[in-house]
C-alpha cells in the first residue's frame, strides 16, 4: 500500500493572489485528510511565494496524518523543520530563484553536508528523505548519508510516459530495487497525476509515499476534491 500526501502549495498559491485567505489553507488540509489523504506535503521557499513559514506552524495541529515538510536545508530551513517537528523532512537542492524542483542531490558530491544535517533532523526525531534522480550510484550516495528515505525524483518519467515511452519507469525501478536491498525507503513525487500514477505504482516495488500537488490540484478544479484524492487512493491500492 502506498500513501497519498497532498501537496497543498497550490492552495496557497491562489490564497497568496489575492492577499487575503481564501482558500483557507488550514481548512483545506484538514479537509483533504478528511476525504482521505494520509499525508500534507509542504514546501516553503524561502520568497514564501506559496507557503508562508508561519503556515508551517499553523497548521502543525491539524495534521494528524503525516505531516512532510520539503525545502532546501538552509538555516531558516533547519530551523523551522526543527521547530515544528514534523513526521518527515525531505531535502531537496533546489536553488532559491527555482520556479519548481529540477534535480536530485548530487549524494555523493554533498555527502559531508548531507551527513550533517540528516545527523540534527535524526536527533530531533524527524525522519529525513532525500530528493534524488534515477540514477543508482546517487541511490547509494544517498544510503551513506544516513537518510531514512529517498525521494525518486519523477519529473522525467511523467514527461515520457506523457509521450508515450513506458520504458522511462525502467530506472526507477532498479533504484527501487537497489534502495530496498540496502534498506531504505522509497517515497516518489514530482508531476505524478492520475494518467500517470497507477503505472508507476505497479512498476515501483516497496514505493511507501507518494506526493502530488500540481496535478492533483489542477484536476480537482474539473473533478471536485473529495473525488479526485478518492481516486488516487483507488489507483495506490
Ligand atoms: C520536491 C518536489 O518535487 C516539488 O514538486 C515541490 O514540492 C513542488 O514545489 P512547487 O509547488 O514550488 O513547484
Ligand atoms: N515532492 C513532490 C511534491 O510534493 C509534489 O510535486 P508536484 O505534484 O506538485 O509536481
Amino acid at each position: 500500500m502506498t500513501k497519498l500526501s497532498v501537496n497543498i502549495n497550490k492552495i496557497a498559491t491562489l490564497r497568496n493572489s489575492r492577499g487575503g485567505n481564501m482558500p483557507n489553507l488550514i481548512q483545506f488540509a484538514k479537509d483533504a485528510q478528511r476525504f482521505g489523504a494520509e499525508g500534507i506535503t509542504i514546501h516553503p521557499r524561502p520568497d514564501e511565494r506559496h507557503i508562508r513559514y508561519q503556515d508551517a506552524y499553523d497548521l502543525l495541529p491539524e495534521i494528524y496524518t503525516e505531516y512532510n515538510i520539503e525545502g532546501n536545508p538552509i538555516d531558516k530551513f533547519v530551523d523551522l523543520v526543527i521547530n515544528v517537528k514534523p513526521t518527515q523532512v525531505t531535502l531537496v537542492p533546489d536553488s532559491v530563484d527555482a520556479i519548481t524542483s529540477n534535480a536530485g542531490w548530487d549524494t555523493i558530491k554533498h555527502k559531508d553536508f548531507l551527513v550533517e544535517v540528516i545527523k540534527e533532523f535524526k536527533q530531533n526525531n524527524i525522519r529525513t528523505s532525500i530528493f534524488v534522480d534515477p540514477d543508482l550510484k546517487q541511490v547509494e550516495g544517498a544510503k551513506a548519508t544516513g537518510t531514512d528515505r529517498i525521494e525518486l525524483y519523477t519529473e522525467a518519467f511523467a514527461h515520457q510516459y506523457g509521450l508515450g515511452n513506458a520504458s522511462a519507469v525502467k530506472p526507477y525501478k532498479k533504484c527501487a530495487e537497489l534502495a530496498y536491498n540496502i534498506d531504505l525507503g522509497i517515497n516518489a513525487g514530482h508531476d505524478l497525476s492520475l494518467d500517470n500514477i497507477e503505472f508507476f505504482k505497479n512498476n515501483i516495488p516497496n514505493l511507501l509515499e507518494v506526493s502530488i500537488g500540481h496535478a492533483l490540484i489542477s484536476e480537482s478544479l474539473y473533478l471536485g476534491i473529495e473525488n479526485v484524492i478518492n481516486m488516487y487512493l483507488r489507483k495506490l491500492e
